[in-house]
């Protein structure tokens, strides 16, 4: 149940020095949406920092040119226009999909329910799905989907508040008591429900591979800031993509690094004055300590 510090150090990123931008990961950030466009920018940044080599984000037409001039160094497209082929680790080029990140489910649930579908049908690689993309996923359709992913033995990593949790229970047919259950056994059961890795979020984070769960109790108030859940979602995709082999300890590792990005923010900023994107500058200090536990 405990996720050691000395196990997330060993399984930080430090690329190789004859590395190159693909061989430290692919990460398509598929998020955002006319009325959520920073969603896509915090999650797309928090992946760089955490070590991605090459970040793309596919976003709406409107938010293309905010993005680029909010990250120059990103690669942004059209979601309209998003339509690819199989997406595939290569040989030493590691992928991973993000989706959902301010997908606005309410006014555009169309668009983000084909996106939500190409990026679960086309990606044979992790996919982590967050924010509206998680109400979309609560019905049978999405979870046959995540079946045959399991089936293929591709991760699928669903990132749930327990707003969206209670929804995708609800969706799942589980007992109407079943948030009664402790949180952990509660996360097993929904990761069980879903055929997912799926990480509960909240003062304390858990994350279940349907068998193992993890319990990340590190993270403080500071973190209860809209935006926040973007950027976990940001590292998780990032470390999923560098870490294909056990994404599992990949997501918990990102909860960690997060709690203690957010702590450390906290230290500078205090609890009240933290922002997302303090959690993302702080990304760096808290790479550190960890690594100083290998
Ligand atoms: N800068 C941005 O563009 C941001 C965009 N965001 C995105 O905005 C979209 C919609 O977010 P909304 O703010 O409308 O929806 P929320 O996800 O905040 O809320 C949806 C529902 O869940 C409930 N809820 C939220 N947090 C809860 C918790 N911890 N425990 C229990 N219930 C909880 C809410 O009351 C609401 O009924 C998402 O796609 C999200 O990713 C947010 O991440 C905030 C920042
Ligand atoms: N009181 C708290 N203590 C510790 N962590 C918290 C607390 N409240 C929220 N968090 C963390 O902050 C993040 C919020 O995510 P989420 O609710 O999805 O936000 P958003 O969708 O606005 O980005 C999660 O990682 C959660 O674990």
């Amino acid at each position: 149940m405990g996720f050691t510090i000395g196990r997330a150090a060993d399984l930080l990123p430090f690329p190789a020095s004859d590395t190159h931008k693909y061989a430290r990961g692919k990460v398509v950030v598929v998020a955002g949406s006319p009325r959520y466009p920073g969603a896509a920018v915090l999650a797309a940044r928090a992946a760089q920092r955490m070590g991605a080599g090459y970040v793309e984000a596919v976003v709406s037409a409107p938010a293309v040119l905010p993005v680029r001039i909010a990250g120059p160094s990103l690669v942004v497209s059209d979601r309209g226009e998003w339509d690819p082929p199989v997406l595939e680790s290569g040989p030493g080029r590691p992928l991973a999909v993000l989706v959902g990140c301010g997908f606005d489910a309410a006014g555009d649930a169309g668009e983000c329910g084909r996106l939500l579908r190409l990026a679960l049908d086309r990606a044979a690689c992790p996919v982590v799905v967050d924010g509206g993309a998680l109400g979309l996923a609560a019905c049978d359709e999405m979870r046959r989907a995540l079946r045959l992913r399991a089936g293929r033995g591709v991760a699928t990593v669903l990132t749930p508040h327990a707003g969206e949790a209670a929804l995708l229970a609800e969706a799942a047919g589980l007992p109407g008591d079943f948030l009664s259950d402790p949180p952990w056994r509660f996360c097993e059961r929904l990761a069980q429900a879903y055929s997912a890795i799926v990480c509960l979020k909240g003062p304390d984070t858990f994350v279940s591979d349907g068998s193992e769960t993890y319990a990340i109790d590190q993270g403080g108030p500071e973190l209860a800031k809209a935006g926040t859940g973007d950027v976990l979602a940001g590292m998780a995709a990032a470390l999923s993509a560098q870490r294909q082999g056990d994404v599992l300890c990949a997501v918990t590792t990102a909860a960690l690094l997060h709690a203690e990005a957010g702590r450390l923010a906290a230290d500078r900023r205090t609890s009240i004055g933290v922002i997302p994107e303090d959690v993302i500058d702080e990304l760096g200090s808290a790479i550190q300590r960890v690594a100083s536990f290998r």
